[in-house]
């Protein structure tokens, strides 16, 4: 864990020498940029409150903290036996994995810690041996997703130039992973080479990640960042001010389509016509080989986020009818790279992803 002490920005934190028993702490994002307030709990029905509300966000961020909801619900079960601890696993499993359905890292991650405890229980573990690999699963889903990160952003930082402008959408830096970020990751990755860059940072409506979160991060850093209103995007492409787009990923198919954040889709078509390459950045944990084409499931989120700004400011007829899908879906032929911890992947993607991430399990 000592690459995790080093890191500026932890939303994350697994506490294990906590005299009342180990516990999760995060970094409640809804409050950001003004209060930095770190919630914690020892209950993974809390974990999942978290999730759903978005007090944790973004797709690696979300699988890390599911994954430590279930070493909780191990560690705090009072199961006699290895198979109550199972059946308590199992509730916990389905309890949080009904938080939010287009984040692919939450349900890969609740595998992987599922399918470690099941190994346990196969090969005859003791219930503390159960508990233990369950934590320790957990733990690992957590440091590699930091790796993992760093990785990526080594890697696409090659497509970087110096005194590029970059835009970006939602926020995939350190505060949507367990650190550093996977869009945000590259941006940091390319500053650590000496490269000069500026960074234009959507506002992200309804739930405003963009001002809120990327612009608090990137501020903190010292990275030169510069807001817009998500419709500005097709003005400012217009004018020239943005070299490359990199954004994240909250689902990758096994043939290129992406699910990211609602208006990423808008700002692909842009880049398209204006000829800006249009990057995603995500790790592999983000891809769902399972499925093709525009199958993913999409989010719809509470119509008050619309009708309102954060829930405080009413700006319309209180009940006008609203659509308020979280994610749209970029078809492959708009997206110029793929940027994974495994290498970039160009087009075509079926075949492409297949041969890069093809013995991902
Ligand atoms: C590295 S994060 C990638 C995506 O999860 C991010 O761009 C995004 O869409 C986050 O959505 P959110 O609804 O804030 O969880």
């Amino acid at each position: 864990m000592e690459l995790l002490e080093k890191l500026k920005i932890k939303p994350i934190e697994w506490i294990e020498d906590d005299p009342e028993g180990p516990k999760l702490r995060w970094l409640d994002t809804r409050l950001l940029p003004w209060e930095e307030v770190y919630r914690e709990t020892r209950d993974f029905k809390r974990v999942a409150v978290a999730i759903k509300t978005m007090e944790i966000r973004g797709a690696p961020a979300i699988g890390v903290a599911a994954a430590y909801g279930l070493a909780l619900a191990a560690l705090y079960s009072n199961a006699k036996e290895p198979d109550e601890l199972w059946n308590k696993l199992r509730e916990a499993e389905k309890i949080l994995a009904a938080t939010r359905p287009t984040a692919y890292n939450l349900f890969w991650a609740l595998r992987r810690v599922m399918d470690r405890a099941q190994s346990g229980l196969k090969r005859g573990d003791d219930v503390d041996k159960i508990i233990y690999a369950v934590v320790d699963e957990a733990k690992k889903i957590h440091i590699e997703d930091v790796r993992t990160n760093m990785e990526l952003g080594r890697i696409g930082a090659k497509l970087i130039d110096d005194g590029d402008t970059i835009l970006t959408h939602c926020n995939a830096g350190a505060l949507a992973t367990a650190a550093y970020g996977t869009a945000e990751g590259i941006m940091r990755a390319a500053i650590e080479e000496g490269k000069r860059i500026k960074v234009i940072a959507t506002e992200t409506r309804p739930l405003l990640q963009g001002a809120r979160l990327t612009v608090w991060e990137l501020k903190k850093e010292g990275i030169e960042v510069r807001l817009i209103t998500d419709n500005m995007v097709g003005y400012v492409m217009y004018r020239g001010l943005v070299d490359k787009v990199i954004v994240g990923a909250d689902r990758i198919t096994a043939d290129g389509y992406v699910a990211n954040k609602i208006g990423t889709y808008m700002i692909a078509v842009l880049a398209h016509r204006h000829k800006v390459p249009f990057y995603v950045a995500a790790p592999s944990s983000t891809f769902d080989l399972g499925i093709e084409g525009d199958n993913i499931p999409i989010e719809e989120r509470d119509p008050d986020e619309v009708r309102t700004v954060l829930g405080k400011l009413l700006i319309t007829v209180k009940d006008v009818e609203v659509y308020n899908p979280a994610f749209d879906i970029t078809p492959p032929e708009l997206v110029t790279a793929i940027v994974t911890e495994k290498g970039i992947i160009t087009p075509p993607y079926r075949e492409n992803i297949a041969r890069i991430l093809g013995d991902k399990s």
